[in-house]
């Protein structure tokens, strides 16, 4: 029996869900969405906002501390329960009050409770007291249910209560020592972090830190987090794990060595929130992957179901997400209305950036920022392409920046098109150098054209025209 009915429901109320909800109710549709923890998910309470709350006075501190003058007015150290204060301000304290009136004010309906697929079109929330709601949708139901931390299979890990990214984030004290096993994006954010607060670290890294991005830029957080006094070993796996009656955890390691920390942090990847969400009542796996086409409508679905944000794995990123969001609510909407779907490449229904145009920012000291394609990856696409660097220390605005700026930037040309496919920079405070890289790759505007684009001097952006010279006229 259906208790209640809209056009749209939406399973999460995460960043993405929160886009997909809000986008068909401003298309005239009516929507519901159902979340089980606190409305703004992963990214406002555990994830991007608290862990660049964590990050963002040390790098201030550090920017300060390569400063004539500056530096001489630092007189103390880093105030970690004021940091530790501010990353709560950032995570609202983890009260949603503030994100559940922005629903109210959007005329999107709020169901607490775990939200479960009970057939095409209908959703069954279970509330905490047990009591249930089914609900049914007019058009579609969008799955935005994100992902969480992922735990390898290590004898003795799980007993030992390990910290995953949550618990890094919201943490209120700072251990003494702390390993990291992983070297992505959360391990080195976290490893830096966890660092300028005081903590001895150790990353247990089984390849590369960083494998996704560029080597070089890899290099650089690399030294530099062996700069800051964290142990920094790749190519070992951890054998087993142990917290003894003390608290304090062992970390035996595939070379026979040991390595004994307070707390241990576990960033090897996500998995999906898939696994209790009822796919089994529309023919999918439970616990898989949603594999969606570009206008988000899960393949091999019902034709009514689609999946936006961390749990499509298209780009594991809020600012991606939110962009698939504004393609799927609109499309809905579009569908609803009998309306002409725009799902040429580049069109109003499709989220095309993700192939080939994902910005990403890992806010490391140095902050690396990348969007497109590696030299390794385009490669492998098959694309011919030329690759040109440029020391970023060589460009006066960084000279200017900070005494000692060490930093290096990449781009990557497809010579058959000669536009840019690739960028990445690596430097002090170079995430907002992204987005001018990002507009030239999903513009692909043709190299001749970008020597028109003149960078003023003298700032750090001088290097899209070191870069140019470089490459050649
Ligand atoms: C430590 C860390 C730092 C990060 N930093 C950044 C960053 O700086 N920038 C960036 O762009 N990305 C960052 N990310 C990635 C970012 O957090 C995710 O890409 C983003 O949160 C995905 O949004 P989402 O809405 O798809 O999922 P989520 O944010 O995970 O939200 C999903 C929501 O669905 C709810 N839910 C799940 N299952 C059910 C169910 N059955 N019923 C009801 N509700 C359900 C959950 O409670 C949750 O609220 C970071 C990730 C981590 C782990
Ligand atoms: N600033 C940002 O934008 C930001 C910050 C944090 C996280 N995120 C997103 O969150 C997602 C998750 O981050 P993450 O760091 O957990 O994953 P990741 O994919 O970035 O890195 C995982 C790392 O773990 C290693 N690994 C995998 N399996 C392993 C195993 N069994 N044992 C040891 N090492 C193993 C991999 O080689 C890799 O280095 C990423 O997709 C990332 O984009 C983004």
């Amino acid at each position: 029996m259906t208790d209640q009915t809209y056009d749209v429901i939406v399973l999460g109320a995460g960043p993405v869900g929160e886009n997909v909800a809000d986008r068909v109710v401003k298309g005239g549709l009516t929507a519901a969405i159902v979340e089980r923890e606190l409305v703004g998910g992963e990214c406002s309470y555990w994830a991007c906002m608290p862990t660049k709350a964590l990050l963002r006075s040390s790098a201030a501190l550090r920017a300060a501390r390569a400063l004539p003058g500056a530096r001489e007015a630092v007189t103390g150290d880093l105030d970690v329960a004021a940091v530790l204060a501010r990353r709560d301000a950032f995570a609202s304290n983890w009260k949603d009050d503030g994100q559940v009136a922005w629903l109210d004010s959007a005329g999107i309906t709020l169901h607490r409770g775990h939200g479960r697929i009970s057939g095409r079109l209908t959703v069954e929330v279970t509330r905490d007291d047990g009591a249930t709601t089914v609900l049914a949708a007019r058009h579609a139901v969008v799955v935005a249910t994100g992902s969480s931390a992922l735990l390898p299979d290590i004898p003795g890990l799980r007993e030992a209560a390990p910290w995953t990214s949550r618990d890094a984030a919201a943490a209120g004290t700072v251990p003494a020592r702390l390993a990291v096993i992983g070297g992505g994006v959360v391990a080195t954010e976290m490893a830096t972090a966890y660092a300028s607060l005081g903590a001895q670290v150790t990353v247990l890294v089984r390849d590369g830190v960083l494998p996704q991005v560029e080597a070089f830029a890899g290099e650089l957080v690399t030294t530099s987090l062996r700069e800051a006094g964290v142990t920094v070993r790749t190519g070992v796996e951890v054998r087993s794990v142990e917290r003894d009656g003390d608290g304090t955890v062992h970390l035996e390691l595939d070379d026979g060595d040991r390595v004994e920390v307070d707390e241990v942090l576990v960033a090897i990847g996500r998995t999906p929130n898939t696994g209790d969400i009822g796919l089994e009542t529309v023919g999918l796996k439970p616990g898989s992957w949603l594999t969606v086409d570009d206008t988000m409508r899960v393949v091999d679905g019902d034709g009514g179901l689609y999946a936006a944000g961390d749990v499509n794995r298209r780009a594991l990123l809020t600012h991606q997400g939110k962009y698939q969001a504004r393609a799927v609510g609109d499309v809905i909407v579009a569908r609803a209305h009998g309306a002409a779907v725009d799902d040429g490449r580049w069109g109003r229904h499709v989220a095309t950036a993700d192939e080939r145009a994902v910005p990403q920012v890992v806010f490391t000291d140095p902050e690396i920022a990348a969007v497109g394609l590696t030299a390794a990856a385009a490669e492998a696409a098959g694309l011919r392409i030329r690759v040109v660097d440029h020391d970023l220390a060589a460009v006066a605005g960084s000279a200017l920046h900070a005494d000692g700026y060490r930093g290096r930037a990449r781009m990557v040309v497809d010579e058959d098109r000669r536009v840019i496919v690739g960028f990445t920079v690596a430097g002090p405070d170079v995430a907002d150098l992204l987005h001018a890289a990002t507009i030239a790759i999903v513009g692909e505007v043709p190299l001749d054209r970008l020597w028109h684009a003149v960078p003023a001097y003298p700032t750090v952006s001088e290097v899209w025209l070191r870069l140019l010279e470089a490459y050649g006229r």
